[in-house]
């Protein structure tokens, strides 16, 4: 039996839930929300689809002891509306309203006996894996951030446009906070197998900037993004179920930063497997480490960091 767990059925939370319901992807879900109302009409849609689904998914509401036995849980609450658009702090428009929901949901967490894999998606995404790890005291294996999987997504959707290839064949990462200090690190980048540099013509920064602001674009039209982060959730959860062995960027912890940030690592059963340690150039080793320095300097200041810094 496969089961995970969503915290946050807002836009991002709903789509994750419905993918993973729509797809037979669990048999049982557990959905929490402090908004009873919103959890409720969520689970009584949810259930309106289980007729004309060749699979059926077993919908348990607000119950954080179901999460005892769950396989992976994500975090999607948060407070979309708190990030303007007008701002340069950008997802930070959520830290103070966000760090107050990792200290409410990380004891009834811990409180549950949930023994499986968190994935965090609530922004800004690096600080708060970060704080919902040092939280919730989870191994750092059993804890990361979608980080930089989307910003990833972005960059070969955009770089596969300028080279009239399909951006599933465009490899390489974006690096760092999913946020304004990310990265891409183009010495990792190639199109087809051939390295970004054979490509000439091409206007990296204008690329790169692309895939920074590629949240925003969506935002400016719906004030929200879900598809393609529900998208990049679903896809790292079934990594975890299927001990899939993936090789892909998100926020994971690196002990040489002391903190989370976005790079490549390893995702399996128990989480993240291994970190993938690519030789970057002195630029990009420069950018990494300067983004993670900021990552840390956000979480060290939260109440209680310091419990499992
Ligand atoms: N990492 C990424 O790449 C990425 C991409 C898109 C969105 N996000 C982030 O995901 C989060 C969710 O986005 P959204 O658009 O669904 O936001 P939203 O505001 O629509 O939904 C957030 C939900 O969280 C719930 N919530 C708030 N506090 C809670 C608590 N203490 N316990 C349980 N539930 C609580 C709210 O009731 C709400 O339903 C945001 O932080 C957003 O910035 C991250």
């Amino acid at each position: 039996m496969r089961k995970y767990g969503v915290i946050g059925l807002g836009q991002v939370g709903a789509t994750v839930a419905y993918t993973l319901v729509q797809q037979g992807i669990v048999d049982e879900l557990v959905l929490i929300d402090k908004n009873e109302a919103l959890a409720k009409a969520q689970k009584l849609d949810l259930d309106d689809a289980s007729p004309r689904l060749s699979s059926t998914t077993k919908i348990i509401l607000n119950d954080y002891d179901a999460l005892a036995d769950a396989e992976v849980l994500i975090v999607a609450s948060g407070n979309i509306g708190a990030i303007d658009m007008n701002s340069s702090k950008g997802r930070f428009g959520e830290y103070d309203l966000n760090q107050a929901i990792v200290r409410d949901i990380a004891p009834k967490i811990v409180a549950s006996g949930f023994k499986g894999i968190l994935i965090d998606i609530m922004n800004p995404c690096d600080v708060m894996t970060d704080y919902l790890q040092r939280m919730t005291g989870f191994p750092r294996n059993r804890v990361f951030g979608t980080g930089t999987f989307l910003d990833t997504a972005r960059m070969q959707k955009y770089v596969g446009q300028a080279t009239g290839t399909n951006g599933k064949n465009v490899s390489g990462y974006v690096y760092g906070e999913h946020g304004n200090s990310q990265f891409v690190a183009w010495s990792t980048v190639s199109v087809n197998g051939q390295p970004i540099k054979k490509f000439p013509g091409l206007n990296l920064d204008q690329l790169e900037e692309d895939a920074r602001q590629g949240a925003f674009a969506v935002m400016a039209g719906k004030h929200y993004t879900n598809f393609a982060i529900a998208t990049c959730g679903v896809r790292l959860a079934e990594a975890v179920s299927a001990d899939a062995q993936l090789a892909c960027p998100v926020s994971a912890f690196d002990p040489q930063f002391g903190t989370y940030v976005g790079m490549p690592a390893v995702i399996g059963k128990n989480g993240i497997e291994s970190l993938i340690q690519l030789e970057l150039t002195a630029d990009e080793q420069a950018s990494l480490a300067a983004s993670a320095k900021f990552i840390k300097s956000q979480v060290d200041v939260l109440p209680g960091a310091e419990v499992n810094a």
